[in-house]
């Protein structure tokens, strides 16, 4: 449908020829020559343009303008040398101005430009909307068991009060759900919750990431990029595994959460942060700021006030409510009138959950397939650790000693990127942890040439 111009003009002659040039411009367009009209024409229609003159018989454009561009743009035809009436159209809103006798060039241009700075805005706004409507699913956190009750309340005592907060849990347990939870819970809730993954290989990428560079702060810097710090100006940064940033970060990162100001990578110029930091890991940081592995200052200001997420093992009564909100929300299949059977959830209960509600989702997701057409998911639809039912066809790690956790983990991990060509995603899968927690392991155990 060709989109709608209304042209407001009572000069019969300027409003006839407006009129075919919108026409010839591919736009459906309507003239009117009194505000009467006007009023009428709006009661029934939404155009996506309004051209008016400044000045009609029965009324002022001016007066009525900040009304009239809620809903649209408006280009408003002044007379030449008013600058008073030009320069009040544009304090009112009005998209553009044009001085009569009007070139028909100029007016193409401007009527084309106006149309897509609209489509743009409304694209905008759509785009944000359903981001909200996902981050707002995303908040939803599924679970009755008396444990998620207490990482709940704790988000409601803490959420309010912008103090920095620690989110401690396993792998997978829901740390960024909450995360969200608590922007959701605070004032900063109208402005952007920005996640940042700290786990990263390269370091330099990483701080750029987060404080931004200055043009020319290293080679391929050509011009000036903020940071992710700057992204959550006003709302909350979510540090990812925070127990993996290395020493120079964790400096910078201090520095901001005890003065509010930072630099961009190869800048001079101090710049006030204005973020609330939550932060999560899987590792024990209190341990390892003992250690020395994280600074003891920087883990006192992010462990303000600590929340714990429980593992799945610690809540299985939510085993079924999870499953249950996983089968109605995954998105890769229509079927979701999809049932777990008595037997099926009781292997759920009985299974221990390393990979915890993320490896439930697996776990799921991969039911729902192997399921077909099938309404009830049975046990044999159910692949704990990537194997599936009595398929016993497993993997063998050998050492001529006892082998630590650590040595055992770090053996299974290049034994799996061997066998999956070092495709990290697919390894993640098959683990059923993070992509990130991937490149963290291959960090800690130096497989990074696997
Ligand atoms: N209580 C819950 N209700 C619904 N979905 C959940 C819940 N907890 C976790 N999930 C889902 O499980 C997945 C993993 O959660 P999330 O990414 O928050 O875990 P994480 O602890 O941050 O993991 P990692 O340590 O790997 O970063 C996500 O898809 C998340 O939506």
């Amino acid at each position: 449908m060709a989109p709608r111009v209304l042209v407001i003009e009572d000069d019969r002659v300027l409003s006839r020829l407006i009129k075919e040039q919108m026409t010839r411009l591919g736009l459906d367009a309507t003239a009117v020559a009194t505000w009467a009209e006007v009023e009428a024409y709006l009661a029934g229609h939404e155009p996506q343009l309004i051209i008016a003159d400044v000045r009609l018989g029965d009324g002022d454009a001016l007066e009525r303008l900040p009304d009239l561009v809620k809903g649209q743009p408006v280009i408003l035809l002044t007379a030449y040398g008013s600058v008073r009436d030009a320069v009040a159209a544009m304090k009112a809103g009005a998209y553009e101005y044009l001085v009569k006798p009007v070139s028909p060039d100029e007016l193409a241009l401007v009527t084309r430009r106006a149309l897509d700075t609209a489509t743009l805005r409304r694209d905008h706004r759509f785009c944000r909307q359903r981001l909200e409507a996902t981050e707002a699913k995303a908040d939803f956190m599924v679970g009755q068991s008396a444990a998620l009750a207490r990482t709940r309340e704790a988000i409601v005592m803490v959420g309010p009060t912008d103090v920095n907060v620690l989110i401690q849990g396993e792998s997978g347990s829901g740390k960024e759900l909450v995360a969200r939870a608590v922007h959701e819970a605070s004032e900063r809730a109208q402005r952007h919750f920005v996640p940042v993954d700290c786990c990263t290989l390269q370091e330099k990428l990483f701080e750029s990431e987060l404080f931004g560079h200055e043009r020319g702060a290293f080679t391929g810097a050509d011009r000036m990029k903020r940071g992710l710090i700057e992204g959550a100006e006003g709302g909350t940064l979510f540090l990812d595994e925070i127990g993996e940033i290395d020493a120079a970060v964790q400096a910078k990162l201090l520095r901001v959460i005890e003065t509010g100001v930072f630099r961009r990578l190869g800048g001079t110029k101090d710049l006030q942060a204005n973020a609330r930091i939550v932060a999560a890991t899987n590792r024990d940081l209190a341990a390892m700021s003992e250690a020395g592995g994280f600074r003891a200052d920087l883990f006192y200001r992010l462990s303000t006030f600590v929340i714990q997420v429980p593992p799945l093992r610690e809540r299985r009564e939510d085993i079924a409510q999870l499953v249950e909100h996983l089968i109605a929300h995954h998105n890769f299949s229509r079927r979701i009138d999809k049932a777990l059977s008595a037997a099926a959830l009781r292997s759920l209960h009985a299974y221990d959950w390393p990979g915890n509600v993320r490896e439930l989702k697996n776990v799921v997701e991969r039911a729902i397939i192997l399921s077909g057409t099938s309404r009830s998911i049975g046990p044999e639809h159910l692949a704990f650790g990537g194997r599936r039912g009595g398929d016993t066809g497993g993997v063998t790690v050998s050492f001529d000693h006892d082998p630590t956790l650590e040595e055992l983990q770090a053996a299974y991990l290049r034994l799996q990127l061997q066998k999956q060509s070092g495709r990290r995603a697919k390894v993640a899968r098959v683990l059923a942890v993070s992509e990130r927690n991937i490149y963290r392991l291959i960090r800690r155990y130096g497989l990074a040439e696997s």
